[in-house]
């Protein structure tokens, strides 16, 4: 099969290469995969989970069979169910649509829909043989929805970073990834021109909250210490416990975030910690089947898919009398010591005191930080997980420089603790080349064209096209990285080995640039990659400290695909076994 990648236009001309797509043959999907109702996983039904071939992460394939244990599977999830029968109806009626043109746009529609639809099962290999092709040259790759110009030299991206907001923009991206109109209780992601104050959220995730790091740790530590092990799954006649990978993660992580967004009693109520970790859930499900429906249907399928946005209804029920209290019990002059340390009180307090913002507003806010928060992190963190499954050598390098931390840090102030933990050199190196090589998207720096923009270069962007940088591409550049393909996870440190001690970092996991391009770039990078740095370690360090870990099967697939996003699994199960009385326990701050 041919797939076009065209080369993104220069100027005047456009031309288009054709290459070899990858798409190929199928193996089957084991029919014991349960539905994780939570998760996204119910794509896989609909095309079947990619198998892929570790040693060649690039060669893999999909099937659309299925064996009737899994459709019943499908089926007896109702609103999954109509979201695939939909699914299938529109590409019923877009084939028929198609077929029934004359002869020559027949062949038009039908390969540009073609190359629009691979990109659903094969965004990864064609972004990538796209890049190998296009040799940090832009190039455009079609979508069902808009073309993508995939920038990746250094002045065609420091120029993407450079052009305004109002030409292409990150928000209008995200308000067509998500439609948070139909997927999340109405409220909009992009820019709002009446607010005075857009920024005011982001600082808190980006400046505030870190601040509070050090004094945090120690609760933090005994969140994630309670909710790992309430996790975890006894076997009977066996010392190891299970935990279904993904989902039990974004569990863990819903729980932390919690803590840090609303703070306790809040954060340990599971009907607010479910409600809160359904949302984001409930908004990328729903969002991938009205992206491609005909727009009437947005609002009567979102409705059913989000239960009529119940998650987010619960949320925000929770929120409003939150918000409302503190407002009313810690005013402007109360003593700094005696008010809850969590996003809600830094956002309360950060409003400017002449311009007050309803409390509509504040919830607004929260909801927005909280959507950003949960997914990517949990996908990252299930990723670190697997590398420490698949490269057990690292472990003892990990221990070894945790149990060093614990020991020389035991006397140190909160702040001396933190910061020493915050600079562990072979934590920071492993889970930078985790997410180098394992990104939950391959793509970063989506923004779309407001207006067309024409770069110095002479790409032109159309309007409502999308700039992007293939981030999975360049963080296996072989340009920037030696062995790209290779897990090293000293990579990110001045010397190889296991003496932890010795080792200084080279580069920071939260560091942004072009050849590591995971947390976005420019003004717009991650302002939440601080926190969860942060999260990833203290989980890492706490499972490193106090078990040991393997896989229950030996499987070689445990990601799906689906347009640019690499998803765990959730039929991947890890087994974990204490360490016992005399190992050391979780990191003491
Ligand atoms: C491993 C976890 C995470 C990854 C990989 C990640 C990655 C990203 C990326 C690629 C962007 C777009 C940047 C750009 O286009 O230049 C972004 C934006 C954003 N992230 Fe994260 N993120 C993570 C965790 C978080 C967390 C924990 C929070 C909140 C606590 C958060 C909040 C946000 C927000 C609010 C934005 C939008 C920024 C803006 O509007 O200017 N992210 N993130």
């Amino acid at each position: 099969m041919e797939i076009d990648v065209e080369p993104a236009t220069m100027g005047a001309g456009s031309i288009t290469h054709k290459m070899d797509g990858q798409l190929g043959a199928i193996p089957l999907i084991p029919s014991s995969a349960s539905i994780d109702s939570a998760g996204l996983n119910w794509l896989k039904y609909a095309i079947g989970p990619p198998q892929v071939d570790s040693t060649s992460p690039c060669r893999f394939s999909y099937i659309v069979i299925m064996d009737s244990q899994l459709w019943l599977d499908v089926f007896s999830n109702f609103r999954y169910a109509v979201g695939v029968f939909l699914l299938l109806s529109l590409f019923l009626w877009k084939l028929v649509k198609i077929f029934s043109n004359d002869n020559q746009s027949k062949k038009r529609s039908f390969k540009s829909w073609l190359s629009g639809y691979s990109y659903i099962i094969s965004a990864p290999e064609i972004l990538q043989s796209g890049f190998e092709k296009a040799g940090k040259r832009p190039y455009t790759i079609s979508t069902p929805e808009h073309d993508q110009v995939m920038l990746s030299s250094e002045k065609d991206v420091a120029e993407l970073l450079a052009v305004s907001e109002e030409i292409l923009s990150l928000h209008a991206a995200a308000n067509d990834l998500f439609r948070p109109k139909y997927t999340m209780g109405g409220f909009e992601l992009h820019d709002n021109p009446k607010d005075n104050e857009p920024n005011i959220h982001l600082r808190v995730i980006r400046v505030i909250l870190p601040s509070y790091f050090p004094i945090l740790q120690p609760i933090l530590e005994q969140k994630i210490r309670d909710t790992f092990a309430h996790e975890l799954i006894s076997k009977a006649g066996t010392e190891w416990k299970s935990m279904k990978a993904f989902s039990g993660i974004k569990r863990i992580v819903a729980a932390v975030n919690s803590v840090l967004f609303v703070g306790e009693p809040l954060a340990s109520n599971p009907t607010f910690v479910d409600a809160a970790l359904q949302f984001p859930n409930d908004a990328f499900t729903t969002a991938e089947v009205i992206r491609m429906l005909p727009a009437v249907l947005s609002a009567p399928i979102s409705a059913l898919m989000t239960r009529r946005s119940a998650a987010i209804k619960t949320m925000r029920n929770f929120l409003f009398p939150l918000v409302e209290e503190r407002i009313s019990k810690y005013p402007r002059d109360t003593d700094a010591a005696e008010k809850p340390l969590d996003c809600v009180q830094w956002l309360i307090d950060s409003i400017p005191k002449d311009r007050p913002w309803p409390t509509e507003k504040i919830v607004a806010k929260i909801c927005a930080l909280w959507f950003g928060s949960v997914h990517q992190l949990a996908m990252t963190l299930t990723f670190a997980l697997y590398d420490l499954g698949t490269y057990p050598e690292y472990v003892d390098p990990l221990r070894k420089e945790l149990e060093m931390h614990n020991t020389e840090s035991e006397l140190s102030s909160l702040k001396e603790r933190w910061r020493a933990f915050d600079r562990l050199p072979v934590l920071d190196s492993f889970l930078k080349e985790s997410a180098r090589l394992h990104p939950s998207d391959c793509i970063s720096v989506r923004r779309k064209a407001l207006t067309p923009h024409m770069f110095t270069s002479g790409t032109h962007i159309p309007e409502g096209a999308w700039a992007c940088v293939p981030q999975a591409a360049l963080q296996k550049d072989p340009s920037y990285y030696a062995n790209p393909e290779t897990f090293d996870a000293f990579r990110f440190v001045s010397a190889r080995g296991d003496s932890g001690d010795t080792h200084t970092r080279t580069s920071n996991f939260t560091d942004v640039a072009l050849p590591f391009p995971f947390w976005g770039m420019g003004k717009r990078a991650c302002p939440g990659r601080y926190h969860a740095a942060w999260v990833l370690k203290l989980v890492l360090a706490h499972v490193v400290l106090n078990y040991d870990m393997k896989f229950s099967d030996d499987r070689a697939s445990r990601s799906f695909k689906w347009r640019s996003a690499i998803v765990p699994r959730s039929d991947t199960t890890l087994l974990f076994k204490a360490r016992g009385p005399d190992a050391p326990g979780t990191l003491e701050v």
